[in-house]
């Protein structure tokens, strides 16, 4: 059985908005948990249906720890969103990942915690895989289009969630990058891949290197004036990357064969009668599938 894909960007520092959706508009999505980080910008691009939502909101109003994540998941999922892809800045841990370089990041260290991390809790229990927190076949389609972009890429890298907004320590960035075999830095895309894996969304996250953090001894602290400056040119690359993926994703899609949008089927333990209806109405957009 195949479902219209819609395919949902959440652009992250420097990426408030692209180009080039036919019927292109604005529109704001009332959730039940708040309002999400802006109104989503909506259209179609070769056929197929697309959503932007800038992660920071345009004009860049929220902080990382109160970028509404629930309802911007909640929001893209009411939507009709298939296929989340993340694009974000970091910085990096590798003298092979250099600033302008994408990483296809494909696990986590989830290091924040500030933030409220699931759609559940007590009145409905559910517990979700995340050994795999990234889709492959949406991996797949960001590799392609990024090499067809011209845009240095690195497929795989573990991704170092921080709370921030403060930069690393020295003694942080070198225990994250030599003790735990971080690739990359940044501050929010935790709990972002746990909430769209609870909502059955497949996430591809696209890590744009803005600086090497600060462990690198011939680059000292992170300067935000030399992140602003590379940041311009990797969101028109990331900007060029995402207008390709309507065309490799096409506008039909099947089941996700990596499980992404089967993820509830068994995850939910809370006996039916003793669930909590006020929970469960919140939960119509992310768990409708399994809850009916
Ligand atoms: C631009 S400096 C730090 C800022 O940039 C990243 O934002 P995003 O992940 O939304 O691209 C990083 O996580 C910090 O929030
Ligand atoms: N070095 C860094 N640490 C955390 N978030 C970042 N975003 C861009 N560069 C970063």
């Amino acid at each position: 059985m195949t479902k219209p894909t819609m395919i949902a960007v959440i652009g992250g520092s420097g990426l408030y908005e692209i180009d080039g959706l036919q019927d292109a508009r604005w529109v704001t999505v009332d959730t039940p948990w708040g309002a999400p980080s802006d109104q989503i910008l909506t259209g179609e691009l070769d056929g197929v249906k697309m959503g932007f939502l800038p992660r920071h909101g345009r004009g860049h109003v929220h902080a990382p720890s109160d970028v509404p994540y629930r309802a911007n998941i909640d929001a893209l999922k009411r939507l009709g969103a298939t296929d989340v892809i993340s694009v974000s800045a970091c910085g990096s841990f590798r003298e092979s990942m250099a600033p302008g370089d994408f990483v296809i990041v494909d696990q986590f260290i989830d290091r924040t915690f500030a933030r409220h991390k699931s759609f559940f809790g007590s009145g409905c229990v559910a517990h979700v895989s995340l050994a795999h927190p990234t889709c492959p076949r949406l991996g797949d389609a960001c590799e392609t289009a990024a090499r067809a972009a011209g845009i240095t890429v690195h497929r795989g890298g573990t991704y170092l969630a921080m709370e921030g907004p403060q930069f690393s320590t020295v003694a942080e960035s070198k225990l994250y990058r030599e003790q735990w075999g971080a690739d990359v830095i940044g501050m929010t895309n935790m709990p972002e891949a746990k909430l769209a894996r609870e909502a059955e969304l497949c996430y591809a996250s696209i890590a744009m290197v803005t600086d090497f953090d600060s462990w690198h001894p011939d680059h000292g602290a992170v300067d935000i004036t030399a992140i602003l400056a590379t940041l311009q040119g990797n969101s028109s690359n990331g900007a060029d990357l995402v207008r390709r993926l309507p065309a490799l994703l096409g506008g039909e899609r099947t089941e996700c064969p990596h499980g992404c949008d089967t993820a509830l089927e068994y995850a939910i333990m809370t006996a039916p009668e003793k669930r909590d209806p006020a929970l469960l109405t919140k939960l119509d957009a992310v768990a409708g599938r399994v809850l009916g």
